[in-house]
């Protein structure tokens, strides 16, 4: 197969002689390989493919570092066969795509200079592999070793090491243990603190086994029946530290997983928003209170931050790192609901960090009606931004700029931040 442009999800495009669509695992445009078709058939609409053999190989081709990544092996790093620049250039080739040609959106509706940064630490020597990942989810074999699944598919691929795993998860050594009874090991190392966390699901009926750890290490386990997290021993939650405070973090909720992302997220929000004193702040799928903080600490006493977000222990979360007050206020329950019931009906400043699935857009027209003078957008998933821009563009909002960074290194996954404001009305 010919392979043609790289494509949301990280596949690239190829077409059979007959014109059926072939996204093809594992391969850069521009290549020439043989195909091993993994999904569908003749009668669908498109067909999944791991290239089995590279004949023609793109100079961004390089061997892959770590020795999981490949066909039928991790599904963990999709990337790992692209020089890390190479990996850059083509998420940023996903997200033009998806903001001009999928949302129809133009430079006028939103500023992209066209380029994925790097977080600052990441720049490591050639052929070496950032280890910025704080946050592993490791699956347990049926013999107790722990490794990561295979792409799409439910069988474990035992590993001695993951390249992108951080210094602090490596020390927990979990891929040098045997985990006897266990489904699943998550492994968590906080940035900025010394707090470490294993969270243990046990296999249905098995028992938990005696963890000893050779460093202080908080002790997690998932209950069988309530699906609840369980303390074991330590403390029930891990200390972030970001934007000169310590977050608390309680059993395994949401903290951003490369070690600089918080940090960098925070600075590049804060920049484009240019909060001001005395301003009425939301910030909305808040997680344990990141922008909500930040924003306090700006607008400061004679302004307000109300937070929004679903998950109940994270919201707890965000009210012991923020104190509950009149003027920092975290709302539990969903944004789409939340926001009515608070009969809010305007605010100076927003941020919205949803899930992958993006805000849609009964919550961007709740948004847009709130008259924000700048709306910040985080968002994972570049196919949901560009279709929340749109959205944004049709309430009247522009994104004055678009950032995206590389916060998932070997990975097609991408991070942006968009900053809107409201520009003449929506066409
Ligand atoms: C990508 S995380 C962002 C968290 C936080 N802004 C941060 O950077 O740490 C998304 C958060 O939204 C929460 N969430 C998901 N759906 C929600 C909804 N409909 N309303 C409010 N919160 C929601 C999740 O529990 C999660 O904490």
């Amino acid at each position: 197969m010919e392979i043609g442009a790289v494509a949301h999800g990280g596949h690239c495009v190829a077409r059979t002689p007959g014109g059926q669509v072939l996204f093809v695992r594992h391969t850069l445009p521009g290549e020439r390989v043989r195909v091993r078709v993994t999904e569908g058939d003749a009668a669908s609409s498109y067909l999944r493919a791991d290239a089995v053999e590279v004949l023609e190989a793109s100079k961004d081709r390089i061997p892959a570092p770590c020795p999981y990544a490949g066909p039928g092996l991790c599904g963990g790093c999709d990337w790992q066969h692209a020089k890390p620049g190479a990996q850059r250039r083509l998420k940023a080739q996903v997200l033009t795509e998806q903001l001009w040609r999928l949302a129809g959106l133009t430079a006028e509706d939103v500023h992209w200079d066209g380029t994925v940064e790097p977080a600052p630490g990441d720049k490591v020597p050639s052929g070496e592999v950032p280890a910025w990942r704080t946050r592993v989810h490791y699956a347990v074999d049926a013999e107790g070793r722990a490794g990561l699944r295979r792409h799409r598919s439910h069988e474990v691929e035992p590993i001695d090491r993951c390249l992108i795993a951080s210094e602090g998860v490596r020390e927990l050594g979990v891929e040098q243990r045997s985990w006897p009874q266990i489904a699943a090991v998550d492994a968590i190392a906080a940035t900025g603190s010394h707090d470490r966390q294993v969270i243990l699901t046990p296999r249905p009926g098995g028992r938990l086994p005696l963890v000893e750890l050779d460093r202080p290490v908080s002790v997690l386990r998932v209950g069988e029946r309530d699906q609840a997290v369980h303390r074991v021993h330590g403390r029930p939650y891990v200390r972030e530290r970001a934007d000169g405070r310590t977050w608390r973090v309680g059993n395994g909720g949401f903290w951003q997983g490369h070690a600089q992302a918080a940090e960098l997220l925070v600075d590049t929000v804060m920049r484009g928003l240019t909060p001001r004193k005395g301003e009425m702040a939301l910030d909305l799928y808040c997680g344990v209170g990141l922008f909500a903080g930040a924003l306090a600490d700006r607008v400061g006493d004679q302004g307000a931050v109300l937070g929004v977000e679903s998950d109940k222990r994270a919201a707890e979360d965000a009210r012991h790192n923020l104190g509950d007050s009149a003027r920092v206020r975290i709302e539990h329950g969903k944004v789409e609901s939340v926001l009515p019931r608070t009969g809010i009906t305007e605010a100076d400043l927003v941020v919205l960090d949803p899930p992958r699935a993006g805000a849609g857009r009964r919550t961007v027209r709740q948004l847009a009606g709130l008259g924000a003078r700048r709306v910040a957008y985080v968002a994972c998933d570049p196919a949901a931004l560009a279709r929340d821009l749109g959205y944004f563009r049709e309430e009247g909002y522009v994104a004055r700029f678009v950032r995206a960074f590389d916060l998932f290194p070997m990975t097609h996954h991408m991070e942006c931040v968009a900053i809107l404001e409201p520009g003449e009305k929506g066409r």
